[in-house]
């Protein structure tokens, strides 16, 4: 690995949580005394590998402005945008004139507050030398089935099925230039399958479980249990 190569962070962070719910964005819904994002954020702060962390908030967002940590001095702000990928977009676009074409971005959803730092530094020992990067993902402990309307039509081969989680490692340049041919592909749901369009392979590396995405109700007690564990 080249010294001067630098690590940034990127977190989209302007959905609105539909599936969650509730009053507010889920990740402004308290998580053991501070909000999701702010429990996010300071596990990406703690690494203390990044040059900066881009946050991607919608513009008419009334919550993130009242966090101390939307003024930490390596945290940068970024419109949010309609779909994740557009966020991730705009908040890379954000690092123009600081990140440089061959640096890492390490991509990590604002809903996923359980990232340990043992993982991130998994993810980029692993990645570090590898030309095109990847992400960390999860084996499927259950048998999988095929599903049309309420029926089993097969069994997958979960030998060849992972779950993707974040963070999801790529290189500046390479992953500004798969979003940006991408937009508004709806297909694209995280960054590997910007890659996978250019007809890259992107390398899987195995997370924890507790890595979890606060999607509905029931994962925020989920959450504050594996905090607790941690
Ligand atoms: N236009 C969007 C949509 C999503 N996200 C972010 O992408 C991450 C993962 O998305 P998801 O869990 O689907 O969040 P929401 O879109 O908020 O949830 P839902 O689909 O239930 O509305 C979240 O941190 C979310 O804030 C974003 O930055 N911009
Ligand atoms: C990026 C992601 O978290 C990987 O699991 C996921 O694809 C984003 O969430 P969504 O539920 O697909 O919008």
């Amino acid at each position: 690995m080249t010294e001067s190569i630098q690590f940034w962070a990127v977190v989209p962070a302007a959905g609105v949580g539909k599936r969650m719910q509730s009053d507010r964005p889920k990740q402004y819904l308290e998580l053991a005394g501070k909000t999701v994002i702010e429990r996010t954020l300071n596990r990406l702060l703690e690494a203390g590998v990044f040059g900066a962390v881009a946050v991607a908030v919608s513009t008419e967002d009334p919550y993130w402005p009242e966090l101390e940590v939307s003024r930490h001095p390596s945290v940068i702000t970024a419109p949010g945008g309609k779909e994740r990928a557009d966020s991730v977009l705009s908040a890379l676009k954000s690092l123009h004139g600081q990140a440089d074409d061959g640096d890492w971005v390490l991509v990590h959803d604002a809903a996923r507050p359980c990232i340990t730092s043992e993982d991130i530094r998994k993810l980029i020992d692993t990645l570090a030398d590898d030309p095109i990067g990847g992400i960390l993902a999860l084996s499927s402990h259950d048998t999988l089935k095929d599903v049309q309307g309420s029926s089993i039509v097969g069994t997958l081969d979960r030998r060849h099925i992972w779950r993707a989680l974040t963070p999801q490692m790529f290189r500046y340049g390479m992953l500004k230039a798969a979003l940006t041919e991408a937009e508004g592909n709806p297909a694209i749901t995280d960054e590997a399958s910007a890659l996978e369009l250019k007809g890259f392979k992107p390398k899987i590396v195995e997370g924890r479980a507790d890595n979890i995405k606060i999607t509905r109700p029931e994962d925020l007690a989920l959450a504050m249990f594996y905090l607790e564990q941690q």
